[in-house]
């Protein structure tokens, strides 16, 4: 196999391949772009217009997805994959990923969109350059741009597969990436309502690609990870690389569930607390009128909607930031 198809090996050792570009026996170019960064391009003539970014590893913890990537290169550098999309594969935080960490000082999804250049030190540094790798990826016009950041969660989930979609003033969700998601064995897609600081909400508002959030199970250490089945993904990111998805796709969404935010419960001070147990699954229902957290200054979260359900609950984040979304049950009305 291509030396550059082992970008995750060269990730863990924090080496520089001596060879920054290699071209696999069906003239598919591999080019190394730095720490983490690979970009794959089909011969001229197999180019199908697609242009694919692949992250994973913007939590150093999350491995399910790392190995995913890992086993797509793999594939491609070996010539058993044959892509017509062109592709960057990106892993998030290298020095993370080496430690096993969600970060070292700064959760990297929390740096997009102009955050990093508030803020210093390696992961701010490393988000910028993530902008400008994603931002340099995607800016040939006239093309279909796509990017899936791929991520497993702390805690089990009632709902194990799902997508968070970001939000554009003006610009709609569309149904052919719902229907692809399912396809792909997302159980539930979360329709976000405000912009935000994550890496698919710049890759979305920024660069105009149809970007999503996939969360695949529960974050576990490298090796580790039979329980995470990421088989329908797996086929549909090989059918996309590939140029092989099926043409009049059926745009029914086929029970896929769909949310929209309620209220982002954001942290303000070290008084906050979160009355939940720890052990609590992702998408538990709450039911109206339970106190949801408090925070200094008297506030008080209490649960206002109708068949709401948390997310994310984290009550250790810095101050400042999302220690949980409530989410309520929506429908597909809103769909372009
Ligand atoms: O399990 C958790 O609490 C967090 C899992 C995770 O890393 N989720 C992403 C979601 C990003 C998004 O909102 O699109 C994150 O928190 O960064
Ligand atoms: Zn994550």
């Amino acid at each position: 196999m291509l030396a550059l198809g082992k970008l995750l090996d060269l990730t863990l050792a924090g080496r520089e391949p001596a060879e920054k570009t290699q071209m696999t026996v069906e003239g598919v170019r591999m080019r190394w772009l730095g720490e983490g960064a690979l970009e794959v391009r089909p011969p001229e003539a197999r180019d199908n217009g697609m242009d694919l970014l692949l992250s994973a590893g913007i939590h150093g913890n999350e491995t399910a997805p790392i190995e995913l990537l890992d086993e797509l290169l793999h594939g491609i550098a070996r010539g058993d994959i044959k892509p017509r999309a062109r592709m960057l594969f990106l892993f998030g935080n290298p020095e993370a990923i080496r430690r096993g960490e969600r970060y070292i000082e700064q959760d990297v999804n929390r740096l997009f969109n102009g955050r990093h250049e508030l803020s210093s030190g390696t992961e701010a540094l490393r988000a910028g350059e993530l902008e400008r790798l994603a931002a340099t990826f995607f800016s040939v016009p006239g093309r279909m741009r796509l990017h899936y950041d791929l991520h497993t969660a702390i805690r089990g989930s009632k709902i194990e597969q799902f997508a968070l979609y970001p939000f554009k003033e003006g610009r709609q969700h569309s149904r052919r990436e719902l229907a692809r998601l399912r396809a792909a064995g997302m159980e539930a897609v979360l329709l976000q309502s405000k912009a935000s600081i994550t890496f698919t909400a710049y890759t979305y508002e920024q660069l105009d690609a149809e970007a999503f959030t996939l969360e695949l199970g529960k974050a576990r250490p490298f090796g580790q990870n039979q329980q995470v089945n990421l088989l329908l993904l797996e086929e549909r990111l090989k059918r996309i690389i590939e140029g092989d998805e099926p043409s009049a796709e059926d745009e029914r969404l086929d029970g896929l569930q769909l949310f929209s935010v309620a209220r982002e419960i954001i942290k303000h001070s070290d008084n906050f607390h979160l009355h939940l147990p720890a052990d609590i699954e992702n998408f538990s229902e709450l039911s109206k009128g339970y106190l949801l957290a408090e925070d200094l200054a008297e506030t008080r979260w209490i649960v206002e909607e109708e068949g709401a359900r948390i997310i994310f609950p984290n009550p250790k984040v810095k101050n400042g930031l999302r220690a949980g979304i409530l989410i309520v049950p929506t429908t597909p009305d809103q769909l372009g």
